[in-house]
């Protein structure tokens, strides 16, 4: 287990400034890392597969750590496990036991850790990089367990639709969700992220899932949006993060795989809503074609690299920033780069 949640599993509470404190320790933001799967396929893993990049936890784990180990080195201060689309029910269609399944997202977690470890040792070798003013001090680094909406399970594109049918109800997802999440609290992860939330409903069911399960780790909410004023579903952002507002356990919301084009808007709409801290990771401004599984240029608008917008985005009010699909080191070293010589 990394050192990183040893104070958090001792309270019974999440702290209301566990991440503002972190930021702080960060030194007033936050870089999160970048897009995983799209990682992953660059080192040749073939992601085509229903478990998508938790697919990786079963037959490639060495490039799990070896893509955690990339983000790290470009500047990462939370990394995000490949657990996203790692569900027990996703585990079990593949003829993996429940017991096999719960042990693969502990997987997720364990690697994350263990590339945390390595990437400290590394460090404390050539300490050279790492001393401040004659001291050494390590770079605050948290791992924050993924949790893919409903939508990632089905495979379908749909956590870009928001479009879950009138069959699936608060209940569905909550029961949906209750062993995953209950296993990524206790499996030594610092946070858990809930990503491209697409609509209310599944926000909802997080946050009672949290209430319900007493869930000790804090953890984050992620919404995604294709217009810049509803999440994709098109009910409105500001509903959608009012909930994670009045939700004690979630230490920040904000948004994750949306064109950069839209992000500064949103962060303003968001800051209307909470003052919880903002986190933003776009994607690269492509598209997914949820019926051929890939991404494609968007037609008209074109986003360019948006680490030039970072800083804008920090002065609207986000303290947390990364990357999401179609992203690379390359992008999260840029944006370190951009916060740290605005400093
Ligand atoms: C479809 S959004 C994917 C988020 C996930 N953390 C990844 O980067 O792979
Ligand atoms: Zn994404």
């Amino acid at each position: 287990m990394g050192s990183g949640n040893m104070v958090e599993t001792t309270t019974t509470t999440t702290s209301s400034t566990f991440m503002s404190d972190f930021i702080g320790k960060c030194g007033g933001y936050v870089v999160i890392d970048g897009g995983f799967a799209t990682e992953l396929e660059r080192h040749g893993a073939d992601l085509n597969d229903p478990l998508w990049s938790a697919k990786c936890l079963v037959d490639s784990p060495h490039l799990v750590r070896r893509v955690h180990l990339d983000y790290l080195d470009a500047g990462a201060n939370i990394i995000l496990t490949a657990s996203y689309q790692a569900t027990i029910q996703g585990f079990e269609a593949k003829g993996f036991s429940k017991e096999e399944a719960e042990a693969l997202l502990r997987k997720s977690v364990e690697i994350a850790c263990e590339a945390r470890e390595i990437y400290y040792d590394r460090c404390t070798k050539d300490s050279w990089d790492f001393m401040e003013n004659g001291r050494t001090s390590r770079r605050p680094i948290l791992v924050a367990a993924s949790v893919g909406s409903y939508g990632a399970y089905l495979a379908d594109g749909s956590e870009y639709s928001g479009n879950y049918g009138d069959a699936i109800t608060l209940e569905t997802l909550k029961d949906f969700n209750r062993r995953r999440v209950q296993i990524l609290a206790n499996s030594g992860a610092d946070l858990i992220a809930f990503e491209t939330i697409p609509n209310k409903l599944e926000a909802k069911a997080y946050a009672e899932l949290l209430e319900e399960e007493g869930i000790e780790i804090p953890a984050w909410f992620s919404f995604n949006s294709k217009d810049g004023i509803n999440v994709v579903s098109g009910d409105p952002i500001s509903e959608c993060v009012s909930i994670a507002d009045s939700c004690k356990q979630v230490v920040a919301v904000g948004i994750n795989c949306t064109p950069p084009r839209f992000i500064h808007g949103l962060i303003t709409s968001i800051r209307k809503v909470t003052s919880k801290p903002v986190l933003i990771y776009p994607n690269s401004g492509e598209t997914y074609d949820g019926q051929t599984k890939q991404w494609v240029k968007s037609s008209g608008n074109v986003d360019e690299d948006f680490v030039s917008y970072i800083v804008k985005w920090r002065e609207a009010g986000a303290s947390l920033f990364g990357g999401c699909c179609r992203t690379t080191p390359k992008t999260i070293r840029g944006i370190a780069t951009a916060l740290s010589d605005k400093n």
